[in-house]
């Protein structure tokens, strides 16, 4: 019982010196005190990178470099400065990315190499963008459990200790079979099937639990399944609907790997973009929780291929079922309640169905005759 009674002492201390707000200095050094119990004081000057709220934010992405990172970093590159936005990955950068702004290398595992930069660099946001989705993540377990859940331990750590803002995307991926999936609210059982599910749903928990006992403030979207021109998917469930229209310019033709009738829900990527910057700006007091639904359609291949025969009556879309995607796609939501996140800091989004086709082909077509004119 002693040990309980000190270690909710602690816990009470934490709280109380932490209102719930990431901005102040935190007093506890967070991987000090899980192996060795230190406290730090809270006038310790290395860890207190000063954040007001009127300065622009030091932002650094991790796992830029995949689906998502380097839209976003052109997001808030425009919104704070080119240079106050790092993108980082483990791989290497093509030559528009590197050029386009600062980028560094950072294995989210090698937790020195991630202090280094946070510190070189008074870094005040993180966007943690690293992981292995949903179909790449059961080919290779091992190691989504070492991205997803042992890199995690690493940025909450860092970010917990330097007092930073954090940011990390869940997915519609964090339910599973037994949540009610038409809609599927914020708050309901969730017990995903997949390593990607349990390490976001882990994710989660431990962002919130940070948050409860150390002040961190943490930001958590589930994201739908992302759709984006020039940007390809890095292995997930939702990839088709990004691969469509790819293969339907080219060649006329769609093989698709889900059944017809697989409805998921889908998002615009200008809208996941806006809707991360969004909350990440959002006063901490309006969050009445720290991971929030965030919705725009939702729609089957059937119904996708139909909506691109209107500007392209052509095109022939056949089924070629993937089990282990399928699988994954019947456990998860149909449709996404984000109630929550419209009411508390407004969010709204811009593309449905019809928007998102219309830009995908506008895009895409550009795409398609600037290579065959080059
Ligand atoms: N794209 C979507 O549809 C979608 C939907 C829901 C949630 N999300 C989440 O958004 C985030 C970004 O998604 P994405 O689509 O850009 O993913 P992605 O798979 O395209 O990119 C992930 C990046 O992580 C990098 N990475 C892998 N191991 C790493 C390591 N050890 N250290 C540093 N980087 C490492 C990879 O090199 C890759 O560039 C992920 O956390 C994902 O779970 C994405
Ligand atoms: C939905 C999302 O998390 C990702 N696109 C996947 O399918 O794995």
């Amino acid at each position: 019982m002693p040990v309980i009674r000190t270690i909710s002492k602690v816990a009470k201390l934490a709280l109380l010196s932490t209102p719930g707000c990431g901005c102040q200095p935190l007093t506890v050094a967070v991987r000090t005190i899980s192996f060795s119990p230190r406290q730090v004081t809270s006038d310790a000057s290395f860890h207190s990178v000063s954040f007001s709220e009127t300065d622009h934010p030091k932002v650094l992405i991790t796992g830029g470099l995949g689906q998502l990172g380097v839209g976003l970093a052109k997001l808030l590159r425009k919104r704070f400065g080119k240079n106050n936005v790092i993108l980082s990955d483990i791989r290497k950068p093509p030559n528009n990315v590197f050029h386009s702004g600062p980028f560094i290398y950072s294995d989210i595992l090698d937790y020195k190499n991630l202090r280094e930069i946070v510190v070189n660099n008074r870094i005040t946001w993180l966007v943690h963008y690293s992981a292995l989705l949903s179909a790449v993540g059961e080919a290779n377990v091992a190691l989504a459990r070492s991205v997803n859940i042992t890199g995690l331990h690493n940025i909450l750590d860092i970010a917990a200790e330097h007092g930073l803002r954090l940011f990390v995307p869940s997915t519609i991926g964090a339910f599973g079979p037994s949540s009610p999936r038409n809609p599927t609210p914020d708050m309901c059982v969730q017990r995903p099937r997949t390593i990607y599910g349990v390490s976001k749903v882990h994710a989660e928990l431990m962002g919130e639990y940070y948050h409860h006992r150390y002040g961190l403030d943490f930001r958590c979207l589930r994201y739908p399944g992302i759709i984006s021109a020039d940007s390809m998917p890095g292995g997930g469930t939702t990839d088709y609907a990004v691969q469509i229209f790819h293969d339907a310019i080219k060649t006329g033709k769609f093989e698709c790997n889900l059944r017809p009738d697989s409805r998921l829900p889908m998002m615009y990527i200008d809208d996941c973009l806006r809707a991360t910057l969004e909350v990440m700006e959002t006063p901490a007091d309006t969050l009445s929780m720290r991971t929030y639904n965030i919705n725009a359609m939702s729609f089957t291949p059937e119904e996708l291929a139909q909506e691109l025969r209107k500007q392209m009556p052509e095109l022939e879309v056949t089924y070629n079922i993937d089990p282990v995607r399928q699988a994954i796609a019947d456990s998860w939501p149909m449709n996404f309640d984000d109630s929550n996140a419209r009411k508390d800091w407004g969010w709204k989004h811009d593309y449905d169905l019809p928007e998102l086709v219309q830009t995908m082909l506008n895009y895409s077509g550009v795409e398609t005759r600037m290579v065959h004119a080059n």
